[in-house]
């Protein structure tokens, strides 16, 4: 679906407006970044610009959308008419998806026509919220499972088609290996997996019948659900004694998947009789509205779980369902000039960071694989062997330092010039990759699930003296 409509209408009140009273051509720059991480997190792994990418690159109104604003009877012609050639004019530099990022960073840095970069805020905001609070909500789950896959389940429990499609994609981003979505895996060439839902065992007229047939069906992916009556006395006997009827026909069971009840409890034993039984290799997958703290506790508990089906409480990140990112101008066009900007805020943590800007991940000079802090400058700064920088964060007392002895590498890419994209990475499993080297580079601290410590943020002392004086000047 097309989405140039998919924007507040006060977007649109505000576009017109600058029409009417703004040189057309005035260029202004927005940049998307969060304050706050799901969770009480420390970071954010940043996901969705594949399609941001996209729909920048593809934006055009078309002759049924500018009918429709026009019945609305509340834009001029000119504007209208306007709209119709506005295609290919926004740049785009950002940090590439997988990620993490830290309260304050631009992610993204979007400039263009006014009129245009105001238009796209609600969709650029709506894509990026929601594939990266999904992605770092899969890296939550899936940091717990020591290595164990993840299937992503969620597609029915999605806050809609797009929030499971791209759901699916951001889960991948995040850690899982693989989607029950069979629309997204064919969209983003993922694995689509999956067992059996109760409804294939409530269809035969016994448990047995119904291994049976799924296994006489699919011989080597025999991963049978073993709770629809009695785990223990009916579920693992059954499927055991069509493990053997396999094996006996030389094919290999998969396992059984456990999706009610207690799941440690019922999994040792169903561990101790498929043991027993001579199936050491047959795994068992837990379901059942699992999130991170309770996969830690079962695995803590000893629980012996081989593989994770995990929906809702990931799909819809339902411990802490929003990322509250925002689009906050930082410089406009005047006269052929960039004059930074500035949103003001009784509260200091609010007040925007104005101009044009570059974020440096540093690492040790001495151990160039640990990340040490990251420095938000002005792009057009040069970074040498020492910052003179201020902590991003203003409730830090000792707020000022000289950083030294960093190897200093920007984040931010020039991804989009002029409609025109440059190649970014595309594939989900190297995306996942790249967000999982990265990640290992972070403190081991600030990647505890529970209150972990905020990875230190700085400002070039140039931005953070910029900031001060339209501080100043605003309040003049
Ligand atoms: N050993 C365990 N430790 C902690 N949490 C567990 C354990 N076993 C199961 N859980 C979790 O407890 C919750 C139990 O959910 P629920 O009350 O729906 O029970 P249920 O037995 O699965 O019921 P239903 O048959 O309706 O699905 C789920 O979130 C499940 O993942
Ligand atoms: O609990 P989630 O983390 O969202 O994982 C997906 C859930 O969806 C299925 O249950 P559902 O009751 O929808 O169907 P089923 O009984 O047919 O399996 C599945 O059995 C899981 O329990
Ligand atoms: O394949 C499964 O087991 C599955 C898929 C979606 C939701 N619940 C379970």
């Amino acid at each position: 679906m097309k989405h140039e409509l998919l924007t507040d209408m006060y977007e649109f009140s505000m576009a017109n407006g600058y029409y009417q009273t703004l040189p057309h051509d005035k260029q202004a720059r927005f940049d998307v970044f969060y304050r706050k991480a799901p969770d009480d997190g420390s970071f954010v792994i940043s996901a969705g610009l594949m399609q941001v990418i996209d729909e920048v690159k593809n934006w055009h109104f078309s002759t049924d959308d500018i009918a429709y604003l026009r019945s609305l009877n509340h834009f001029s012609d000119d504007f209208l008419f306007y709209l119709t050639a506005a295609h290919n004019r926004c740049s785009i530099k950002a940090i590439p998806e997988g990620t993490p990022v830290f309260p304050q960073e631009p992610i993204l840095s979007i400039s263009g026509p006014l009129i245009d970069v105001q238009l796209l805020e609600t969709l650029i905001l709506n894509i990026i919220n929601h594939q990266s609070l999904i992605a770092t909500k899969a890296w939550q789950i899936t940091s717990v499972t020591g290595g164990r896959p993840v299937m992503e389940f969620g597609a029915r429990r999605a806050q809609g088609p797009d929030a499971a499609i791209y759901g699916a994609r951001a889960a991948i981003i995040g850690g899982c290996s693989s989607t029950s979505n069979v629309l997204a895996a064919k969209l983003f060439n993922l694995p689509a997996v999956g067992t059996m839902a109760h409804a294939w065992i409530e269809s035969f007229p016994d448990e047995l019948t119904a291994f049976r047939a799924w296994a006489k069906i699919y011989p080597d992916n025999a991963a049978l659900l073993v709770d629809t009556y009695d785990v223990v006395n009916s579920g693992v006997p059954n499927a055991i004694k069509v493990f053997k009827e396999l094996r006996a026909a030389g094919h290999e069971p998969v396992g059984i998947r456990i999706d009610s009840g207690d799941i440690a409890q019922l999994a040792t034993k169903a561990r101790k009789m498929m043991d027993e039984a001579g199936f050491t290799n047959a795994k068992i997958t837990a379901s059942n509205a699992l999130d991170a703290h309770i996969i830690k506790s079962l695995l803590d508990e000893g629980a012996p779980l081989d593989n994770f089906g995990i929906g809702e409480r990931l799909i819809t990140s339902s411990s802490s369902p929003v990322l509250s990112g925002v689009y906050k101008m930082s410089a406009l066009e005047n006269d052929g000039k960039w004059v930074p900007k500035i949103k003001i805020s009784n509260s200091r943590e609010k007040i925007t960071l104005p101009g044009n800007k570059q974020v440096y991940r540093l690492y040790d000079k001495h151990d160039p694989q640990h990340a040490v802090a990251d420095v938000i400058a002005l792009a057009d700064e040069q970074i040498g062997t020492e910052i003179a920088a201020i902590n991003a964060d203003v409730h830090v007392t000792w707020n000022k330092v000289i950083l030294t002895d960093f190897i200093a590498k920007p984040l931010l890419k020039q991804v989009l010039t002029l409609g025109k994209a440059a190649p970014i990475e595309t594939d989900t499993f190297a995306i996942q990759h790249f967000a999982q080297t990265e990640l290992a580079q972070l403190p081991a601290a600030a990647k505890r699930l529970l209150n972990p410590d905020r990875f230190p943020v700085y400002l070039t002392k140039r931005l953070a003296d910029l900031q001060q004086k339209l501080v100043d000047e605003a309040q003049k």
